[in-house]
C-alpha cells in the first residue's frame, strides 16, 4: 500500500499517467480483473523505472521507448529504483500513449489462415492481442500445433505475453466442409440436399453433409432450417432416407462447418440432438491435445450445466502438469442461460458467444442476455469475454460501421473483461485494423469511466471526538481522497 501511495503521489504531475499494479479497476468488484485474462510472461514483463534525474518521479519511456534486450517491449530499469511490474503494455499503446494509459479490456483474436504466420501473429501481438484463440471447429491439429508454437516463440523470444485459448468444437449440429471451397452461394428457390451421408470424394452440386446422424430422422417436412442463425434459410420439402431436400427461402453464403438449427412453428426444435454430449469424443481428443500443448484456456462450446465444467476441471487437474488450464464456459444456448449462475460459478470465466446464442434465442433478446451474463460475471468475480460480430463488417472493409463501434463501446461500458475477434482476425482482410478499433474504443470508454468516477463524492464519516483526533482524521481523509483521485488519474 505504501508503495502504491508513493507511486501515485509522485506521478500526480502527470494527470494521465498510468498505471498501478496494485490497484483494481475503479469500482470493479473483481480485484484480479487486470490480470484475469493475461498470461504472465516468462520473460521479465514491463518494468517501470524511477528516472535517474528525479528520484521521486517515474518517467514514461515514450514514444521512442527503449528495449531491454533489443526486441521486447520492455522499459528500462534504473539502478536504484524499486521494480514495479505492470500489466503488459503493447507496442501500439506505448506509441499512442506512452505509459499514460494501459488498457484494462483485453482482446482475444481468433487465429485463422490470414493470421497464422509468425509475422502476422507478431503484428497482432504488437497491436495488443492478449489471447490467441484457436477454434477446433476448423483446421487440423498440426495446424493448431504450429500456431501454438509460434505464439510461444513470440513470448519467449520477443517478450510478449500472449495466452493461448483452445475452443472446442462441441457436438451441436453443423454442416461439413465444402470440399475445400471457402464458401458456396445458395440462391433463392434452389433445392439443396442436406444429408447424413459422408460424400466420399466429390461433393455433388448443391449437397451438404450434416454431422449429426439423427438429422434425417429428427426433421419434418415444413421445418425451417437456419444456417448460422439465419444467414441462410431453407424449408424442408422432402425427406428421402438419409437425404433431406430443402428449398432456399433466404439466399446467402454457406460457410464450411456452419452451424445448423431447425425450427418448427416458430420454436427451436430440440429433439434427440439435445441429448448430444457437451464434450464429444472428438472434443476429448482435442482437450488431450490442448493439455499436452499446455494451452492457457479451454473454452467449452454449448455448455448446458455446471456438471460438465466440474468434470472437465477434474480431468485437467489429473492430467495437466501444473493443472493450471482455466476453463471458460461459452454461453450460447438456451440451457446455458437457464443454468447461468451455477455454470459461471463452476467456471474460471465465461464467454458471451453471441453467434450461436443468436441462433437459439430471438435476436432482440441477445443484448439483454449479454448484459445479464456480464453482470453475473461481475458479481461472481469471474472474467467475461464478449464475442462474435463485434466488427463483422471489417472482414471486408477497413473501417467499422458506427453501429459496431457503439456495440464495442457498450461491451466495455458494461465492464466486460475482454472482447473477441472471430472472422475479423481469422479470415478477414483487415485483422490489424480491427484490433486497433477494439483497442482505441476500449481506451476511450475506460477513460470515460475514470471521468465518471472523478465526479463521485467520497463519503467519509466523521468519527473523531477530540481536537487531536480530528487532526489525524483530516490527514487520513486527505490521504484517502488523494488515493482515490490517483486511482482516477490512473
Ligand atoms: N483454423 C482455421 N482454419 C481455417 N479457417 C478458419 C480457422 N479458424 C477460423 N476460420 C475461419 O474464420 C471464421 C470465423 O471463425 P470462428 O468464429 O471462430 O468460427 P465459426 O464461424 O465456425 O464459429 C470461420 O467461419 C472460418 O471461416
Ligand atoms: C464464439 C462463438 O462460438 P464459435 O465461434 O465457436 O461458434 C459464438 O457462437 O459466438
Ligand atoms: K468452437
Ligand atoms: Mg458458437
Amino acid at each position: 500500500m505504501a508503495q502504491s501511495l508513493n507511486f501515485f503521489v509522485s506521478t500526480s504531475h502527470s494527470p494521465d499517467f498510468t498505471h498501478s499494479y496494485t490497484k483494481p479497476f475503479p469500482q470493479n468488484p473483481n480485484p484480479n480483473r487486470l490480470f484475469s485474462l493475461t498470461k504472465p510472461p516468462k520473460k521479465p514483463p514491463l518494468i517501470l523505472s524511477a528516472s535517474t534525474d528525479n528520484s521521486s518521479g517515474f518517467t514514461a519511456v515514450t514514444p521512442e521507448y527503449e528495449t531491454a534486450n533489443g526486441t521486447s517491449p520492455v522499459a528500462v530499469l534504473a539502478d536504484s529504483s524499486p521494480i514495479i511490474e505492470v500489466d503488459a503494455v503493447t507496442e501500439a499503446e506505448l506509441k499512442e500513449n506512452g505509459f499514460r494509459s494501459t488498457r484494462r479490456t483485453k482482446v482475444v483474436c481468433t487465429i485463422g489462415p490470414v493470421t497464422s504466420g509468425f509475422e502476422e501473429l507478431e503484428a497482432l501481438a504488437v497491436g495488443g492481442m492478449n489471447v490467441a484463440r484457436i477454434n477446433m471447429c476448423h483446421g487440423t491439429r498440426e495446424w493448431h500445433k504450429s500456431v501454438i508454437e509460434k505464439v510461444r516463440r513470440l513470448n519467449e523470444e520477443k517478450g510478449y505475453a500472449v495466452a493461448v485459448m483452445m475452443d472446442t468444437e462441441g457436438s451441436e449440429i453443423h454442416m461439413g466442409d465444402l470440399g475445400g471451397a471457402p464458401s458456396v452461394k445458395a440462391e433463392d428457390g434452389e433445392v439443396w440436399t442436406f444429408s447424413v451421408r459422408a460424400y466420399e470424394s466429390l461433393r455433388p452440386e448443391r449437397a451438404i453433409t450434416v454431422n449429426y446422424d439423427g438429422f434425417a430422422e429428427d426433421v419434418k417436412v415444413g421445418d425451417e432450417l437456419l444456417v448460422d442463425g439465419g444467414m441462410v434459410r431453407f424449408e424442408v420439402i422432402e425427406i428421402d432416407g438419409p437425404d433431406v431436400k430443402c428449398l432456399c427461402t433466404d439466399p446467402g453464403l454457406l460457410l464450411p462447418r456452419a452451424n445448423l438449427t431447425f425450427w418448427r412453428d416458430g420454436s427451436l426444435v430440440r429433439e434427440r440432438n439435445a441429448m448430444l454430449p457437451t464434450i464429444s469424443s472428438k472434443d476429448w481428443l482435442d482437450i488431450d491435445f490442448g493439455i499436452a500443448e499446455g494451452v492457457d484456456f479451454i473454452a467449452v462450446s454449448f455448455v448446458k450445466s455446471a456438471e460438465v465444467i466440474n468434470h472437465l476441471k477434474s480431468y485437467i487437474k489429473a492430467r495437466s502438469r501444473d493443472g493450471d488450464i482455466a476453463v471458460v464456459a461459452k454461453i450460447e444456448s438456451v440451457d446455458s442461460l437457464r443454468n447461468l449462475e451455477e455454470i459461471i460459478q463452476a467456471s474460471d470465466g465465461a464467454m458471451v458467444a453471441r453467434g450461436d446464442l443468436g441462433a437459439q434465442i430471438p435476436l432482440e433478446q441477445v443484448p439483454l442476455a449479454q448484459q445479464r451474463i456480464v453482470e453475473t460475471c461481475r458479481q461472481l468475480n469471474k472474467p467475461v469475454i464478449v464475442a462474435s460480430q463485434l466488427l463483422e463488417s471489417m472482414i471486408e472493409y477497413p473501417t467499422p460501421t458506427r453501429a459496431e463501434v457503439a456495440d464495442v463501446s457498450e461491451a466495455v461500458r458494461q465492464r466486460a473483461d475482454a472482447l473477441m475477434l472471430s472472422g475479423e482476425s481469422a479470415m478477414g482482410q483487415f485483422p490489424d485494423k480491427a484490433l486497433t478499433v477494439l483497442r482505441s474504443v476500449s481506451l476511450r470508454i475506460e477513460k470515460w469511466w475514470r471521468e465518471e468516477k472523478r465526479r463521485e463524492v467520497m463519503d467519509l464519516p466523521d468519527i473523531a471526538s477530540s481536537l487531536s483526533d480530528s487532526i489525524s482524521e483530516e490527514i487520513c481523509n486527505s490521504a484517502a481522497k488523494m488515493g482515490e483521485n490517483s486511482i482516477i488519474i490512473l
